[in-house]
C-alpha cells in the first residue's frame, strides 16, 4: 500500500510540445493518500487513461516525478510498481479454472499454497465465485469473466494500489450496483489504494470517498461527491456532476445595479462588491446555481425573478422545469406540484447557493 504523489507532472505524446494543446496532461501536482478510495472522473479524452498509465509504468511521463511512498517510480515498468490493474475488458486466462486465474497474481511472487487458498476463497466469497471456483474460465459469462478480472486484482493485498479503468462497461446494469458495493466493502475490509476511473458521476461517487475531476487534460477539482455538488470549483464541475448539471447565468453590472437577462438581482453588498472586482480583471464573469437549490416564490415577493415555464419533465418522484428569463432558460428541481405549473412564476436565487465564476473557476465572495 502506498502514497501516491505526482510532481510536476504532465504528458505529451508528441515528440516537441509547442502549445498547451499538445499535452494530454497539463502540468499538475496531485497526492493519491495511503489507502484512500479515489475515482478519477472525466469525459471521453480529458487524459484519465493517459494519467492511469503513467501512475501504472505503461507509459513514462514525458515531464515530473511519480513517487511511491517518496521513492520515484518513473523509469520503473509496470511489473516494478507492484500496482494490480483492472482493465476495461475482462483478462483471464480461459483453459485455467476460476481459482488457477485467482491464484495467479499470488503464485507469480510464490505465495505458500496455504495462504493461496484462504485468499481465494475469501476474494471468491466476497464477489459471489465460490460456485464457480472449479470451473474453466472459458464456461464462464462476460460478467463472470469480469468478477475475475477484479478478482486477480483484489487478490493480493501487499500491492501499493489497485488501479479500475472503467471496470463495470461490460457489466450487465443490474450488476453494476452490487459490484460497486462490493468493490466498498473491500476496499474498507482491505484499506488498498484504489483509484477507480469512470466518466459515470454515479458510479464515481458511490464507490469514492475522494473524486478527482478531469477536464481537458487538468484535475479541475479534487473533493467528496458532496463538495464537488455544494461547490464546484470550475464550471465544468457544475455542469458534469449533478443531473441536470448547474444553471449559469452572464451578469450584466450596471452601476451598482446587477441584472441577469435584463431582470434585477437582488445581491448582498459583499456579492456585489465580488463581481465588480472580478470586472476588473475578466470579461468572462458567470454566476452559477444549481437546479436543486432554486425556489420557487409566491408572485410578487421582493428578491424575485420573474420567469415563464417553457416545459416540465415528470421524473416520477420530481419534475425538473424548463424555464426562461427572456433569452436565458434554466432548470429548477422541482420535488411535488411540478407539473401544475404554467405560465410565469416567481423564482428565488438564494445567495448561499449563487456561486461567482471568473473565467470558469470559483471566486470566493469576500465576507
Ligand atoms: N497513444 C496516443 N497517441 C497520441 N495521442 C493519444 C494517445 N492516447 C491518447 N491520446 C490523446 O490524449 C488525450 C487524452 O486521451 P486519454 O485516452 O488519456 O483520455 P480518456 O479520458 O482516458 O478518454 P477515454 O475515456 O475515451 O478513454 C486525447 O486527446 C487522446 O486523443
Amino acid at each position: 500500500m502506498a502514497e501516491i504523489r505526482l510532481s510536476q507532472l504532465a504528458h505529451s505524446y508528441s515528440a516537441s510540445p509547442s502549445k498547451r494543446s499538445d499535452y494530454a496532461i497539463e502540468q499538475m501536482d496531485h497526492v493519491w493518500e495511503q489507502g484512500g478510495a479515489y475515482a478519477l472522473l472525466g469525459p471521453s479524452g480529458c487524459g484519465k487513461s493517459t494519467l492511469l498509465n503513467i501512475i501504472s509504468g505503461l507509459l513514462v511521463p514525458s515531464q515530473g516525478e511519480v513517487r511511491f511512498d517518496g521513492v520515484m517510480v518513473n523509469e520503473l515498468p509496470p511489473e516494478e510498481r507492484n500496482i494490480a490493474q483492472v482493465f476495461q475488458f475482462p483478462v483471464v486466462y480461459d483453459t485455467m479454472t476460476v481459482y488457477d486465474n485467482l491464484a495467479f497474481p499470488l503464485r507469480n511472487v510464490k505465495t505458500p499454497e496455504e495462504r493461496v487458498r484462504e485468499r481465494v476463497e475469501e476474494v471468491a466469497d466476497i464477489l459471489d465465485l465460490t460456485d464457480r471456483l472449479a470451473s474453466k474460465a472459458r464456461n464462464l459469462s462476460a460478467d463472470e469473466k469480469q468478477k475475475v478480472s477484479m478478482g486477480r486484482g483484489l487478490v493480493r493485498d501487499d500491492v501499493a494500489a489497485i488501479l479500475f479503468d472503467e471496470p463495470l462497461t461490460v457489466i450487465d446494469p443490474q450488476l453494476k450496483w452490487k459490484l460497486r458495493r462490493k468493490l466498498k466493502e473491500i476496499h474498507q475490509r482491505f484499506a488498498i489504494t484504489m483509484i477507480y476511473v469512470t466518466h459515470d458521476q454515479l458510479e464515481a461517487s458511490t464507490f469514492a470517498d475522494k473524486i478527482a475531476v478531469m477536464y481537458d487534460g487538468r484535475i479541475v477539482q479534487f473533493g467528496t461527491p458532496r463538495e464537488l455538488f455544494e461547490s464546484p470549483a470550475h464550471t465544468f464541475v457544475g455542469y458534469f456532476i449533478g443531473s441536470p448539471g448547474m444553471n449559469f447565468f452572464t451578469p450584466c453590472i450596471d452601476g451598482d445595479n446587477i441584472l441577469i437577462d435584463g431582470q434585477h438581482l437582488e445581491l448582498s453588498a459583499e456579492m456585489r462588491r465580488s463581481l465588480l472586482d472580478a470586472r476588473e480583471r475578466s470579461d468572462n464573469l458567470k454566476l452559477g446555481i444549481r437546479p436543486e437549490f432554486i425556489e420557487l416564490a409566491e408572485d410578487g415577493t421582493s428578491g424575485t425573478l420573474s420567469a415563464v415555464v417553457d416545459h416540465c419533465q415528470d421524473l416520477g418522484t420530481y419534475s425538473i422545469l424548463t424555464l426562461a428569463l427572456n433569452q436565458a432558460r434554466f432548470k429548477v428541481r422541482v420535488e411535488e406540484g411540478g407539473l401544475a405549473l404554467s405560465g410565469r412564476v416567481s423564482v428565488r436565487f438564494p445567495e448561499r447557493w449563487l456561486t461567482l465564476y471568473v473565467d470558469e473557476s470559483r471566486v470566493e465572495v469576500a465576507s
